[in-house]
C-alpha cells in the first residue's frame, strides 16, 4: 500500500526529464519540533523529504517516522527513508536512499517493488556509474561544500558534479553544504535536485528558507524567466511606476504583471493629480493575478493610503508570498507626496514584516526611522532599525548623499554589503528608485541569490541612468532598453564592490 494508504503504483520513470525527483530535497535533522519544521518547508515548496534519523532507538525512530510518513502523505509529498531498508518498508515509504554501506540497490528493488524510488549516495564517478547500472532512480552526490551536518571524507564540489553530469542519465541530487548563496553553482554545475538539512531545518523560517532555495531553480527556465509581480502606482509619462516595472521585468528577461494602486497624472515635470484605486479594485486585482499566474517575486512601490498598504499586506500573507521587495515610495520626483501620513505607520506595522527587501532612499530612510542620514555610518543605523523593524533585508540607497560614489548599503540581518557606481550627474534620473527595486525583483524571480540580485540590479540602474536621454522639458527618464543592452547576460555582479 502506497504511503497515501492507497494501493498506489508510483511508477517511476528513471528518465530525468519526467523523474519526480527535482527542486528543493529536504533531508531531515535531529531536532524538536521536527514534523512542525518540516510542514513549514512543504509549504516553502519542499516536494521530497528523506528521513534521516541515525539514532539507535528502534521504536523512536518509527514513531517520528511515522509522524512524518503521515504529513507527507496528507500533502502529497514524497517520502523516502535514509539508510534503512526494514523501516522503508514498515513505513510504507515511496523509497528508500541508500549509502555505499546500506545494502544492495537490486535487493532493495527487489523487497520494495518497482513503483518505488531507490537513491544512492555517490561520491566519485566510478559510484555514480555504478548506482546507475544497478537500476537505482537517482543518486545523491556529495559533499558539494564543507559542512556541520556530517563527517565527510570527500569533496566532490560543483566541478565534480559537472563532471559526472554528461555520463549520468537519472537524476543527481547535490548535497552537503548547500545554501541560498552557493547553491547557484550545483544548479549552473547541473544538479536536478539540492539536498539540505541545515539550510532549510536550521533557518528561523524553513518556509521562506525552502522558497529562496526553490527560486534557484529558474535560472534554468526557459525565458521569460521568472514571473514578476509589481504593485505600484501609474506614471502617465512612463518613466517610474508600473510602467518602470514592467519595462524592467521584461527587458531583462521574465514575465511582468501589475496591480494598479493609484493613476497619477504625471510627467516628467511632475504630478498634476492622483486618483487612488478602491482598496476592494486593488484587492480583486491581487485575487486575479495571484490565483492564475505563478508570480515567483513581488515588487511594491507607490501604495498611497493605509488601506491599500493592509489590503497588499493581508492578500500577500493570504497568497504565502514571501519574496517581496518594497520600495516604499514616499514623494515623486518633483516633491509630490505619493502616501498619506497615516500610510507610514501602517507600512512599518503591517508591511515591513512581510518585506523580503526594503529599499529605501536617504529621505526615505529618515521619514521610517526618524534618524538624519548624513554619511554611511548613519546609512547602517538606518539599515539595522529597519531590520529590527521587521524587514528581513535593507538596501539603503546612498544616491542623495552629496559627495563621493553612489554607494547603496545592503544589511541582511548579520552583515553589511557595500554596492557602489561612480555617481552620475543627470537629470535624466525619473524613475531610478522604480528601476532599481524592480530589477532586484527581476533577478530574484531569476534565481540570483539577494547580493548577486542587488549587486546585477545596480549595474543595471546605472546604465540606465548614464543612457539617460533627454524626453520633456524636466526629468527625463532613464534608459531601460539600452541599459538591458548594454548588461545584457553579463557575469552576476557581488556586493562590496
Ligand atoms: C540525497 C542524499 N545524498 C547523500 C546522503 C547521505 O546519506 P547518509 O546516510 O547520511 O550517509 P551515507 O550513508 O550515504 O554515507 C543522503 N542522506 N541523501
Ligand atoms: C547527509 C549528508 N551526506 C553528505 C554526502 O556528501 O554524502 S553531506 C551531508 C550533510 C548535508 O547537510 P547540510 O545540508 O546541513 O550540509
Ligand atoms: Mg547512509
Amino acid at each position: 500500500m502506497g504511503s497515501n494508504g492507497h494501493n498506489l503504483r508510483l511508477v517511476v520513470n528513471r528518465d530525468k526529464q519526467d523523474s519526480p525527483i527535482r527542486g528543493v530535497y529536504l533531508v531531515t535533522d535531529h531536532g524538536d519540533r521536527l514534523a512542525e519544521r518540516v510542514e513549514a518547508a512543504i509549504d516553502g515548496g519542499v516536494r521530497i523529504v528523506q528521513y534521516r534519523n541515525k539514532g539507535k532507538d528502534r521504536a523512536q525512530r518509527y514513531a517520528v517516522g511515522e509522524e512524518l510518513r503521515d504529513l507527507c502523505s496528507r500533502r502529497g509529498v514524497i517520502f523516502i527513508v535514509n539508510d534503512d531498508l526494514d523501516l522503508a518498508l514498515q513505513l510504507k515509504a515511496d523509497g528508500i536512499h541508500l549509502g555505499q554501506e546500506d545494502g544492495d540497490p537490486r535487493i532493495a528493488r527487489r523487497e520494495l517493488g518497482p513503483g518505488r524510488i531507490i537513491g544512492v549516495s555517490t561520491h566519485t564517478m566510478e559510484e555514480a556509474l555504478a548506482a546507475q547500472a544497478a537500476g537505482a532512480d537517482y543518486i545523491g552526490f556529495g559533499a558539494m561544500f564543507p559542512t556541520n551536518s556530517k563527517e565527510i571524507g570527500h569533496l566532490a564540489g560543483p566541478e565534480g558534479l559537472a563532471a559526472i553530469r554528461s555520463r549520468i542519465m537519472i537524476p543527481i541530487v547535490a548535497i552537503g553544504g548547500i545554501s541560498r548563496d552557493n547553491g547557484p553553482r550545483v544548479v549552473d554545475a547541473g544538479a536536478d535536485a539540492l539536498a539540505v538539512i541545515s539550510a532549510v531545518l536550521a533557518h528561523p523560517d524553513p518556509f521562506l528558507a525552502a522558497t529562496e532555495l526553490g527560486l534557484l531553480f529558474n535560472r534554468r527556465a526557459p525565458h521569460p524567466r521568472g514571473a514578476v509581480l509589481t504593485i505600484a502606482g501609474s506614471d502617465s509619462g512612463g518613466g517610474a511606476g508600473i510602467q518602470a516595472d514592467l519595462k524592467t521585468a521584461t527587458l531583462l528577461g521574465s514575465y511582468g504583471s501589475s496591480v494598479i494602486t493609484a493613476l497619477t497624472a504625471q510627467n516628467t515635470r511632475g504630478v498634476s493629480g492622483i486618483h487612488g484605486v478602491p482598496p476592494s479594485f486593488v484587492a480583486e486585482q491581487l485575487d486575479a493575478v495571484l490565483s492564475d499566474i505563478p508570480v515567483d517575486t513581488v515588487k511594491t512601490g507607490m501604495l498611497f493610503s493605509a488601506e491599500i498598504i493592509a489590503t497588499v499586506a493581508d492578500k500577500l500573507a493570504e497568497y504565502r508570498k514571501r519574496i517581496v521587495v518594497v520600495d516604499p515610495v514616499m514623494v515623486a520626483k518633483g516633491g509630490a507626496p505619493l502616501i498619506d501620513r497615516g500610510a507610514v505607520n501602517v507600512l512599518k506595522d503591517r508591511l515591513m514584516p512581510r518585506t523580503y527587501l526594503l529599499t529605501p532612499n536617504i529621505p526615505e530612510a529618515e521619514r521610517l526611522t526618524g534618524l538624519t542620514i548624513v554619511d554611511e555610518e548613519g546609512m547602517q543605523e538606518a539599515a539595522r532599525r529597519l531590520f529590527r523593524l521587521g524587514a528581513r533585508n535593507v538596501l539603503v540607497k546612498g544616491g542623495h548623499l552629496v559627495a563621493g560614489d553612489a554607494v547603496d548599503i545592503l544589511f541582511d540581518g548579520s552583515a553589511f554589503h557595500r554596492f557602489t557606481a561612480p555617481r552620475i550627474l543627470s537629470k535624466n534620473t525619473h524613475g531610478t528608485g522604480c528601476t532599481y527595486a524592480a530589477a532586484i525583483a527581476t533577478y530574484l524571480a531569476q534565481g540570483e541569490p539577494l547580493r548577486e540580485a542587488v549587486g546585477r540590479a545596480k549595474e543595471f540602474v546605472t546604465a540606465a541612468i548614464r543612457l539617460g536621454q533627454p524626453l520633456g522639458r524636466g526629468h527625463g527618464p532613464v534608459n531601460h532598453l539600452l541599459a538591458a543592452l548594454e548588461v545584457g547576460d553579463q557575469g552576476p555582479g557581488t556586493g562590496d564592490r
